[in-house]
């Protein structure tokens, strides 16, 4: 494709996502479904650039009104994720001069949010609980995260399929923490890998893979994941249970667990019964009330952890739609604790950097349920030989919750909290 016209391109689909009426994947798929002839390069080209845009919104945004012609175009320029030269063969002479003197200016000369291109609304939150050590984590929001495989344990072992891959050309390592991980070095195709076909791969981020292991489910148990979603914890506990015993996936959306049945038949697993149910409080969870041994609430969150795949977030989410989600973290965690059987395990868990859809529901939990003991996430990983070091915060020797953060653990940012049912 011409430079050009591969600008333009980048320029209409910045158009449409920076509305910020939709979320960003849904509009990058929606526009190559639309323009079926693009090559796979000038759709990495044009998803690239997308998710640049919106990470540094308020620096481009900053410099945007001292160049010319549409504000997506300008954006598109600034964004821009392909070789400089290819991309001022699209430019004249004017816009080749601005884009030299954007590309001069120093990052230390600049105002703190032009650095960490953070809404207001987030940054206190953040800086109350990391100090000087924000920066790093505002830093890493601006990287691309790694693409993370989990393999099958019911089929293949790690180290094989480190080996299938290299010899598809493909460098990965094994993951520092789940046993299940490998990290890849690029972002290669997929979906055409024999391991990919037979379901020895799932992509699934290391620190997702933990909060699965964060469970123990074992053979022949009664396991529900209670907002399953599409699968991707849900395909690792079945795995977990070697095939064995019931694991129900539920989930509000029928939509999200169809996308689960193409990737459980890739992964052999009998064990998974996935079932839409209406609400939380819904007949089918109420007839399996305390008759269930483990229960995983991986909750709808304000996904805030993940702006490193989804930048679009920190400028979709608010702190009232924050207090929303809350409310119904409370309530769903309520509702599943039921399912519980005596001496039954419970987690609780979101893909959020924010107290208040974290320590303070598993607080107010604790609160609520006397019958309900709290285990120490630490004790859980040291048991699974898995190593706790760093990954743990809260009580008075801060093992009490798991705590990823994308620049400490180079996982999405991630919080889970254990209890026993008495
Ligand atoms: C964080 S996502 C789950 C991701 C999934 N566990 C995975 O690993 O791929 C949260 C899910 O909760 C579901 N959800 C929202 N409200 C719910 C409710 N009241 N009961 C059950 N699931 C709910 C959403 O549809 C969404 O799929």
């Amino acid at each position: 494709m011409h430079p050009k016209a591969l600008l333009d391109a980048c320029a209409d689909l910045l158009e449409q996502v920076l509305r910020l009426d939709h979320p960003a994947d849904a509009v990058v798929s929606r526009f190559f479904r639309e323009h079926r002839s693009l090559g796979p390069r000038e759709r990495a080209t044009l998803a690239e650039t997308t998710y640049e845009a919106l990470r540094r919104k308020l620096y481009y945004d900053h410099l945007a009104p001292s160049g010319r012609g549409p504000k997506a175009r300008r954006i598109a320029i600034l964004a821009f994720q392909g070789p400089r030269d290819f991309l001022k063969s699209a430019l004249d002479e004017q816009e080749r001069r601005w884009v030299d003197e954007c590309d001069a200016i120093d990052p230390k000369d600049l105002l703190e949010r032009h650095r960490h291109n953070l809404p207001e609304w987030l940054v206190d939150p953040l800086k109350a609980q990391l100090g000087d050590e924000f920066w790093a984590l505002s830093d890493a929001m601006l990287q691309p995260a790694p693409l993370d495989l989990r393999v099958n344990a019911l089929t293949d072992k790690r180290e094989d399929v480190v080996h299938e891959l290299k010899l598809a050309g493909i460098k990965g390592n094994p993951t520092p923490y789940s046993p299940w991980g490998i990290r890849l070095a690029d972002k290669p195709a997929l979906t055409k890998l024999d391991a990919f076909a037979r379901g020895a791969i799932e992509v699934q981020d290391e620190g997702s893979q933990l909060l699965a292991l964060l469970l123990e489910a074992r053979r022949g148990e009664m396991v529900v994941d209670f907002c399953a979603g599409a699968g991707g914890k849900t395909l690792a506990i079945g795995a977990a249970m070697r095939n064995t015993g019931r694991l129900y996936a539920f989930d509000v959306s029928a939509h999200r667990l169809d996308a689960l049945k193409p990737r459980l038949a890739r992964s052999k697993l009998s064990n998974v019964h996935p079932a839409a149910i209406a609400h939380e409080r819904d007949d089918r969870v109420k007839r399996l009330a305390g008759k269930i041994d483990r229960v995983i609430v991986d909750a709808p969150c304000s996904g805030l952890g993940t702006l490193r795949r989804n930048p679009d977030l920190k400028w979709r989410q608010s702190p009232e739609a924050v207090t929303e989600m809350t409310a119904k973290q409370d309530a769903i965690l309520g509702s599943a604790a039921r399912l519980v059987k005596p001496g039954g395990r419970l987690v609780y868990a979101t893909c959020s950097l924010l107290p208040p859809e974290n320590e303070t529901i598993a607080q107010a939990f604790s609160s609520a349920h006397p019958d309900f003991e709290q285990l120490p996430v630490a004790d859980i990983l040291d048991g699974l030989k898995l190593g706790s070091s760093g990954l743990t915060t809260g009580g008075e020797d801060g093992r009490s919750y798991l705590r990823l953060w994308p620049h400490r653990h180079h996982t999405d940012g991630f919080f889970a909290a254990v209890w026993r049912k008495r």
